[in-house]
């Protein structure tokens, strides 16, 4: 029988056998009423009125009617706190790696002091010579391809030189302290500094018709007269003054460090290792050139901006006498430094004999440790700073009128390879504060 069809009738609702027989008795069983099952509907007629009724129902019942809850899921996330922007800040950021970097990693590192896209770039300049070399790279002088009469010197570094070196953050920071310098009469300006994928370039002031470093001037003509001396003396303790009261430290005077303009105005260049320094406060870092170093930095001790003072000494004696003031030409590191024997140069004027004694004392407390000392002192008591500094004197007219006698057999004479190269004894320093 269960697979005969059967025809349904109208009206007539089937229930399967399991729900309505009971397999035992054949007699009908209990149905199960539920709400909105047509059980008793014989006709269409009945089928409507059903229907009808049960809409009344849901009407006068309505919490019958099926509900829908939304069951919201909890965000996941925690609300933003609102207004304090700053907290942001402080959130711990990963470490970027190579690959993080949106451009080249050996570009980012040197941003922002060299930025990549520079409206003032190589393509601005023609390069006509070789002025100079340095540890990264080459200075060459230039003159604007619109304008063939301005000279710059451009200073190209290699970038693979520097990464390789460890020097990333002392040539960002060179950078850094010259861009933001104001502008001083004696020191050179840096108009520009950018990078390509290779290497980083700055766009410094080039002297009117130069005559060179200090150095190639001084092994030309010999010792300076005392008269040149007190100019370009007074010019650099000018400069030095300034960045010092720009919370600035050089820590590397000496010859190469001091170009010339054709009037024989000092123009001090390479900041490599400057570094911002509060006045007051001290640094520790073991640097600068031996034969100029004072005997703070090689001890090893805390120092302060005095220390540079001590090198325009040096470079004062070397001017007029030709050979260091204390024996160390031979000097490989800073532990072999001797601060012995020291004479007096004989055959000079008074005044810059005490002048070389003062400022080259190796006891601070006698020691010439400031631009009012210096400016307050004899040999420059002919010197009007102000006027020094609008260039109304002219150190040229007394350069090559040499009055000291320069030979020295025996002596500390210089030897240009000794001291080429600047010295630092901590390479490490150069990623901390310290440097
Ligand atoms: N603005 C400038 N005008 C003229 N000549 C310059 C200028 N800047 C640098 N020079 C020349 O280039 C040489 C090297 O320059 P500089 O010392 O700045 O390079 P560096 O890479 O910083 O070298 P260092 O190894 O001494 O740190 C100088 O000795 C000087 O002769």
């Amino acid at each position: 029988m269960g697979n005969v069809a059967t025809r349904k009738r109208p009206g007539c609702h089937h229930t399967s056998r399991n729900d309505d027989y009971n397999d035992e008795d054949d007699g009908p069983v209990k149905k199960r009423i539920r709400i909105g099952e047509p059980q008793h509907i014989e006709n269409e007629y009945q089928k409507l009125a059903f229907k009808s009724r049960l809409q009344k129902l849901k009407k006068c019942r309505p919490h019958l009617k099926r509900r829908t809850y939304k069951v919201e899921e909890a965000d996941p996330r925690p609300p933003l706190p609102r207004f304090i922007v700053d907290e942001y800040d402080n959130y711990e950021k990963p470490e970027p790696t190579r690959k993080d970097f949106a451009i080249p990693w050996f570009e980012h590192l040197f941003l922002p002091e060299f930025p990549t896209r520079s409206v003032i770039n190589e393509k601005s300049f023609i390069l006509e010579r070789q002025l100079g070399r340095g540890s990264f790279g080459i200075v060459y002088c230039a003159s604007a391809i619109h304008d063939s009469e301005r000279k710059f010197a451009i200073k190209m570094q290699e970038k693979r030189e520097i990464i390789s070196k460890r020097a990333v953050l002392q040539v960002k920071r060179e950078a850094s302290i010259q861009r933001l310098l104001p502008s001083h009469p004696f020191i050179a300006r840096t108009y520009s500094t950018w990078q390509t994928r290779t290497h980083l370039y700055s766009l410094l002031q080039y002297p009117t018709g130069s005559t060179g470093d200090l150095f190639s001037v001084w092994r030309q003509r010999g010792s300076l007269s005392e008269a040149a001396i007190r100019l370009i003396g007074a010019e650099l303790a000018s400069a030095i003054d300034f960045l010092h009261r720009n919370d600035v430290i050089y820590r590397d005077v000496k010859l190469e460090n001091v170009v010339l303009d054709q009037w024989g105005h000092a123009l001090l260049i390479d900041f490599g290792l400057a570094k911002k320094l509060k006045q007051g406060n001290n640094t520790g870092t073991i640097c600068g050139t031996l034969q100029y170093m004072s005997p703070d930095v090689a001890s090893g001790h805390m120092y302060s901006h005095y220390v540079d003072w001590w090198s325009l000494g040096v470079l004062l004696h070397i001017l007029l006498t030709g050979i260091y003031p204390y024996p160390n030409s031979e000097a490989t590191h800073h532990a072999n430094l001797k601060f012995i024997d020291y004479s007096t140069p004989i055959g000079c004027s008074a005044e810059f004999a005490n002048l070389m004694d003062r400022m080259l004392a190796v006891s601070l407390t006698h020691r010439l440790c400031s631009f009012t000392v210096l400016h307050a002192h004899p040999f420059f008591r002919t010197i009007n700073f102000s006027k020094l500094e609008q260039k109304d004197y002219t150190p040229a007219s007394e350069i090559g009128n040499a009055e000291y006698d320069t030979y020295h057999p025996n002596d500390e004479t210089l030897d240009d390879t000794l001291y080429k190269e600047n010295y630092e004894f901590d390479r490490f320093d150069y990623f901390n504060d310290r440097f």
